[in-house]
């Protein structure tokens, strides 16, 4: 996507051939700045720090962080510990796991001496398939926001809402629930997008309105409570979210809040879809409910709020009691039946076992 008329991808393989540039997203809305990656200890506090965020970056990053640690020491004892390392950073988004693991399938086999220059071979294949992957998402959840706009005759505009950030800064490029809507929007089909702001740390007002607004897709942001005021009212067509981890059968794993705006979505018979990547998919686990971990971070992401004043200065504001407390749930699940459908780069599947197996062509978990 590009950025004030420059193309950009959230994360690439600087000049040098193996120091790794990200895009701050702690720092978005209010500055656009480039970090630099050269160390295995960088890349993984870029990922728990979200410096860089959203499932499929995350494992991009987590690929790159293997090729800065293979760098320090090649073995196989340090290969094991870096994924260890890399792992622990965050726990819900299974694309880290997914990474890692083809990472060291690969890896491991190969003598040392060949393992860097195979590692950043993996990288860049990693992100190169995110990017086509993701443009595959948009190609078919456009046909799914085609229909709409035909089914309203054509007339007024397309009303998604969306939470969180799934945007091409989720992603390396693209993005997943954002994809769609750039098809959209660069075939002509008026869109409009209710961004979610995404509490606590507000990745819809900060990054999806950044988002939005820089490649000029019409947007509105509302607080994490109106979605089912809107839906009463007629006022969103259908919802595209992004997931962090989708089970087997269905279920997904998103920002805390999305579970809330299924339900409404189902009480108000608007369409509620999930865009996702294979690689987003879990098939060792069918119960979201039960079997996802759900990643509680720091309080402090709640208890304060940071902002610009007039004067254009960024800090934080403390909004509770000094003597209250917080807790910081980052992510929730939405159960498979309140999932109209997926959307994956194979095509829009059922939200259930049968339905991502026989898109994934999965025999194992074909119904019987
Ligand atoms: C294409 S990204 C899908 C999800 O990762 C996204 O919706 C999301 O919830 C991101 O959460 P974050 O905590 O910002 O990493």
């Amino acid at each position: 996507m590009k950025v004030d008329g420059t193309p950009f991808r959230s994360i690439w393989l600087n000049e040098d051939g193996w120091s790794v540039d990200i895009i701050d997203q702690t720092r978005l809305p209010h500055e656009f700045k480039v970090e630099r990656l050269t160390t295995l200890d960088q890349a993984a506090h870029a990922i728990k720090a979200m410096l860089v965020r959203g499932a499929p970056l995350i494992g991009a990053t987590a690929a790159y962080g293997v090729c800065l640690g293979l760098r320090e020491e090649a073995s196989d004892a340090a290969l094991r510990k870096i994924g260890d390392i890399l792992i622990a950073t965050r726990p819900t988004a299974v694309n880290l796991r997914w990474a890692i693991r083809a990472m060291q399938d690969l890896l491991l086999p190969l003598p040392e001496s060949e393992r860097v220059a195979a590692a950043y071979e993996k990288a860049a294949q990693i992100c190169d398939e995110d990017v086509a992957i993701n443009s595959a998402i948009g190609d078919h959840g456009l046909g799914v926001i085609e229909a709409i706009w035909e089914k309203k005759g054509k007339t007024g505009v397309v009303n998604i809402l969306t939470h969180c950030n799934a945007g091409w800064l989720a992603t390396v490029d693209w993005g997943t629930a954002l994809s769609p809507i750039y098809k959209a929007h660069n075939k002509g089909i008026p869109v409009h997008v209710w961004v979610d702001e995404t509490r606590p740390r507000n990745q819809g007002a900060h990054l999806t309105c950044w988002e939005l607004g820089k490649h000029g897709v019409d947007h509105t942001l509302v607080v994490d409570n109106v979605g089912g005021h809107l839906m009463q009212h007629g006022q969103v067509d259908l919802c595209i979210t992004g997931t962090d981890r989708t089970t087997a059968a269905g279920d997904v794993c998103n920002k805390i809040g999305t579970y809330l705006k299924a339900l409404a979505a189902k009480d108000n018979n608007v369409p509620f879809y999930v865009a996702l990547p294979g690689p987003t998919i879990d098939w060792e686990i069918d119960d979201g409910v039960k079997d996802i971990p759900i990643e509680i971070r720091d309080s402090h992401e709640v208890d304060f709020i940071q902002g610009k004043d007039s004067a254009g200065q960024v800090s934080e504001v403390r909004i509770l009691p000094e003597e209250s407390s917080s807790a910081n749930y980052a992510f929730d699940v939405t159960p498979a039946r309140l999932v109209t459908g997926l959307i994956t780069e194979r095509g829009v599947a059922d939200a259930s076992k049968e339905g991502l197996a026989r898109l994934y062509d999965r025999l194992e978990y074909k119904a019987s």
